[in-house]
């Protein structure tokens, strides 16, 4: 299940606004409006927004009309700089644009038109890397499952927000596939519903059996002995392993610590900040406050409340029994074993 597939000059994206009661693509033409896709969460989850905008920079490439080069590359700047601009936690938007605009700079002796396909040649690279890393995370993986496991999960963290298979979901699949029996709690991940709108359809379509719970209904079913692990997906890891995910994920690994369940962490290295020393440092999204005020459009609160609404939150290293990499699985002490896979 591709939630993007570029073809001719057109990024079709699935509107993951609209999942699962209905099933409808988005055409982006213009870098523009892949950046008002990744902005506005047409797409969302950190490996599928890097990609994104890594397609977005192909695109913009293509209708910049300039035979300077020097002019060339102001605009893909400008257009890295609009892509940068769409969401700030997950890293891998930043590594995508990053690598991008060092490939055009790398064939810059090349034509103009090669230069442009080069950009192209890249994006379509990044995106089958991401599928082979989330298959790869998800053999790493399958040691921590055994039979008869029941896995908690946060917010989506699957095919849909990756190019496809997923990360933590990739985990749960490969399990699946190699013949475990296996049950998923989706927690709901209030304020966006990331977890019953497209965790529950996500696994669902692919037969794999989920309970779907509210965020709350968590401790409770970890303290009665029904979750064996906790995995989650991430939008950015700092060195010392503090992992930035989906608002939530902090109070599940506490809930997980005070019940002796392990909390695994599957992402690729691409969602590794090898920039960043801890967690303090990761920037929090502050989403709009109609998130939290609205159900689905539908007002749920008083119209002049006072909402806060950070979409991420930053859970520390000490709460993480492992991170699980397409390179093999990560444990502690983080910062050494973190430092050793940087390119
Ligand atoms: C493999 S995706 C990992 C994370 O990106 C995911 O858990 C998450 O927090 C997504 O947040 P979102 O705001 O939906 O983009």
């Amino acid at each position: 299940m591709r939630p993007l597939e570029y073809k001719d000059g057109a990024l079709k994206l699935i509107d993951q606004t609209k999942l699962p009661t209905q099933k409808i693509y988005v055409e982006c033409t213009t870098y523009m409006e892949v950046a008002e896709a990744i902005k506005n969460m047409i797409v969302r989850g950190a490996p599928a927004i890097g990609v994104t905008a890594a397609y977005g920079i192909a695109i913009g490439a293509q209708s910049i009309k300039t035979q300077s080069k020097s002019e060339f590359m102001q605009n893909i700047e400008e257009i890295c700089n609009i892509l940068r601009s769409t969401r700030p936690t997950a890293v891998n938007l930043f590594w995508a644009v990053d690598r991008i605009y060092k490939t055009a700079l790398s064939h810059m002796e090349k034509s103009l038109d090669e230069i442009k396909q080069a950009i192209l040649n890249e994006a379509i690279m990044m995106d089958s890397e991401d599928v082979e890393a989330n298959k790869a995370i998800g053999k790493n993986g399958l040691s921590l499952i055994k039979d008869n496991f029941t896995i908690l999960t946060h917010c989506n963290a699957g095919a849909l927000a990756t190019c496809d298979y997923g990360t933590a979901l990739g985990v749960i699949r490969a399990a699946h596939d190699a013949g475990k029996n296996i049950n998923v709690y989706a927690d709901e991940t209030r304020p966006y519903l990331q977890g019953a709108r497209l965790t529950a359809w996500e696994l669902t379509q692919d037969g794999i059996p989920v309970t779907l719970i509210c965020d709350n209904m968590a401790g409770h079913f970890m303290k009665s002995g029904v979750i064996d692990c906790v995995i989650v997906g991430a939008d950015r890891i700092a060195i010392n392993g503090d992992t930035a995910n989906k608002i939530g994920t902090y109070s599940v690994a506490v809930l997980a610590h005070e019940n002796k369940i392990p909390l695994y962490v599957a992402a690729p290295l691409s969602t590794i900040d090898f920039l960043t020393e801890s967690g303090d440092s990761i920037p929090i999204e502050e989403r709009v406050s109609s998130e939290v005020t609205h159900i689905m459009g539908v007002q749920i609160a008083p119209s002049e409340i006072k909402v806060a609404n950070p979409s991420f939150d930053v859970t520390p290293n000490k709460y993480i029994s492992a991170i699980i990499t397409e390179k093999g699985i990560i444990y502690p002490p983080f910062k050494d074993n973190i430092i050793a896979l940087a390119p």
